[in-house]
């Protein structure tokens, strides 16, 4: 089966709820103000309009500012989300690396989150028979094969999470940032493992702020910004795009500082006692902090 990714002008509005705000009041004010006021509902647009294909052989970087939707848009791809609008058609198995700690039974013993992982996966019970034991001896659990989920440390319930993900391989794969699952000798373990399922899918696609590895990993670069596609193209060029907006956004933001500062100084010093706005104190104040530091 060829495996690819095509989104269609793929639109995510989430609601979001805002409580009104209540400053300069008497706490009794404010506590009525919790219990009575009704929160405000508004609306975010996660992705605007994102298209794209991704087919064999692409091993794609998810590029952006933080909060620019590299997990969001992961999320639609793994199905979690629905569009509101466009759509995404994808051919082929997929395996996903975004939260280990999903769809665990926090009751249930290692070798039922295992069946209970794995089944979700899409993964016949037959077959994650033959599984158990590999699983736990990667994620090094075997000891505790019996024992429930919830007493495991975190540490060791993201070593299973992750033994559970990558045991089959899959046409294409998402991940989002690298992590650390588990100690030194157990991360080591399982890059190798990720290097060796990265190599063997067809499609790869993952989100990191991290230029080396996607340079290493990647052919493809999607830059993401405010939700759009601010560039799709070759590695090296969809770097160069994003260190311009990141260049761009820290130029506006010493811009707006050195305006605030520049406010501020004139500003008449005889103003009858009173305080400079309170908004552009608090940014000079930290632009003071920085040079100090
Ligand atoms: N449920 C939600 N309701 C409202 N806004 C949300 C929700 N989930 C995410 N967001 C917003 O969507 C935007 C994109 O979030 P997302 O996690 O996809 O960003 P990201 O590019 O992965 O960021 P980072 O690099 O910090 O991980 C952010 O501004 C975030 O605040």
């Amino acid at each position: 089966m060829t495996a690819y990714i095509r989104a269609r002008g793929v639109c995510l509005e989430v609601p979001y709820y805002l409580q009104p705000e209540q400053r300069n009041t008497s706490w009794l004010r404010t506590l009525l103000g919790a219990v009575t006021s009704v929160p405000k509902r508004h609306f975010a647009t996660l992705l605007d309009d994102v298209s794209f294909e991704m087919e064999e052989g692409d091993r794609v970087a998810l590029i952006g500012r933080n909060g620019a939707g590299k997990t969001t848009l992961l999320r639609v791809l793994t199905g979690a989300f629905q569009p509101t609008r466009g759509h995404v058609e994808m051919s082929g198995t997929k395996q996903a690396l975004l939260n280990l700690g999903l769809g665990f039974n926090q009751e249930g013993t290692l070798i039922e989150n295992i069946y209970l992982r794995a089944t979700a996966m899409g993964i016949r019970a037959a077959q994650v028979r033959t599984m158990i034991d590999s699983i736990l001896d990667f994620s090094e659990l075997g000891d505790l094969a019996n024992r429930r989920l919830f007493t495991l440390s975190s540490g060791q319930r993201m070593r299973l999470g992750f033994a559970i993900s990558t045991s089959a391989q899959h046409d294409i794969m998402l991940l989002d940032e690298w992590f650390g699952a588990g100690d030194a000798q157990f991360v080591r373990k399982a890059r190798e493992r990720l290097v060796d399922r990265v190599e063997g899918s067809k499609i790869v696609v993952v989100a990191s702020h991290n230029t080396e590895l996607a340079k290493k990993l990647c052919n493809r670069g999607l830059v993401l910004q405010a939700g759009r596609v601010a560039y799709l193209g070759p590695i090296k060029d969809a770097l160069v795009h994003y260190a311009d907006i990141v260049r761009n956004a820290n130029r506006a933001k010493t811009e707006a500082l050195e305006d605030a500062g520049a406010s501020l100084q004139s500003f008449p010093k005889d103003a009858g006692g009173a305080s400079p706005p309170a908004e552009k104190t608090r940014v000079v104040s930290e632009r003071n902090a920085g040079n100090r530091g």
